[in-house]
């Protein structure tokens, strides 16, 4: 029996486990899969390569529609180029992580990425599961499923300093609550959970039993629950 695509958003602060259900959930079921955190990496890797000044939002404001930015929706291999080159590597670096919120807050930057985010999810087929912070609330409004993970700050840092090879848990977990407060504070679009999307606390969860939660209530939706 033939499904019908299905539209996924996943939202939630950083280190909540976004990209990795996502990608595990859209593999799984066979759909596409959009990082939206990397757009605006990008478009921050971008920003400081050409030299703007990213604490300037008028500068940032005037440059947002120059760099071109193309996302690849294989979950197995989403990749990301900014003007034909490969960035998925520099946008993860330190210098773009502590920028990226203030880029990110830009109405312009924000309009033009969302235009973006929802031309892809218009052309995937099959369906995909786009993450984000502002999916569910602002870019795909009306998503079939939407989904809003959560963690307490304790086990974010931990997965996080366990990713950074054993940074010091109390400076990762002040810089995750610095990023989320910026993100959830910004007056376009910020990070929010959708009146309609279905909760999950993922503090004391493996991620392989939130991968099994959130494909269990994606097949329900497809199959009409
Ligand atoms: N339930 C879980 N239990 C343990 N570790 C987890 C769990 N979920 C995710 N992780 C690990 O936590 C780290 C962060 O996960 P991930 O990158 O998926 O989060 P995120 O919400 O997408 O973060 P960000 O918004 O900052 O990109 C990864 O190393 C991942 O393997
Ligand atoms: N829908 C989104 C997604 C991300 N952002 C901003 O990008 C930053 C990086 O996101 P990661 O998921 O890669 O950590 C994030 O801190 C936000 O500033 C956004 O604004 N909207």
């Amino acid at each position: 029996m033939e499904r019908a695509a299905v539209i996924v958003a996943i939202d939630g602060p950083s280190g909540t486990g976004k990209s990795s259900t996502s990608k595990a959930v859209a593999a799984q079921l066979g759909l596409s899969y959009l990082d939206t955190g990397a757009q605006y990496r990008a478009i921050t890797w971008w920003m400081v390569n050409n030299g703007i000044d990213t604490d300037d939002p008028t500068a940032i404001a005037a440059v947002a529609g120059k760099p071109e930015i193309v996302s690849g929706t294989d979950p197995s291999a989403p990749g990301i180029s900014v003007d034909g080159t490969d960035v998925a590597g520099p946008i993860r670096t330190q210098e773009v992580t502590s920028k990226v919120s203030a880029v990110s807050a830009v109405p312009e930057v924000r309009a033009r990425i969302t235009e973006l985010q929802r031309s892809i999810a218009a052309a995937a087929e099959n369906g995909i599961v786009v993450e984000g912070r502002d999916i569910g609330t602002t870019v795909l409004p009306d998503a079939d499923l939407k989904i809003f993970l959560t963690a307490s700050p304790e086990a974010r840092a931990a997965r996080r300093s366990g990713e950074l090879k054993g940074a010091d848990l109390h400076t990762t977990r002040e810089a995750l609550l610095k990023r989320d407060a910026a993100d959830s504070s910004r007056k376009t679009s910020p990070l929010a959970k959708a009146g309609d999307a279905v909760e999950v606390d993922t503090s004391d969860l493996t991620l392989q039993q939130v991968i099994e939660c959130v494909v269990t209530l994606v097949e329900e939706k497809q199959a009409g629950k």
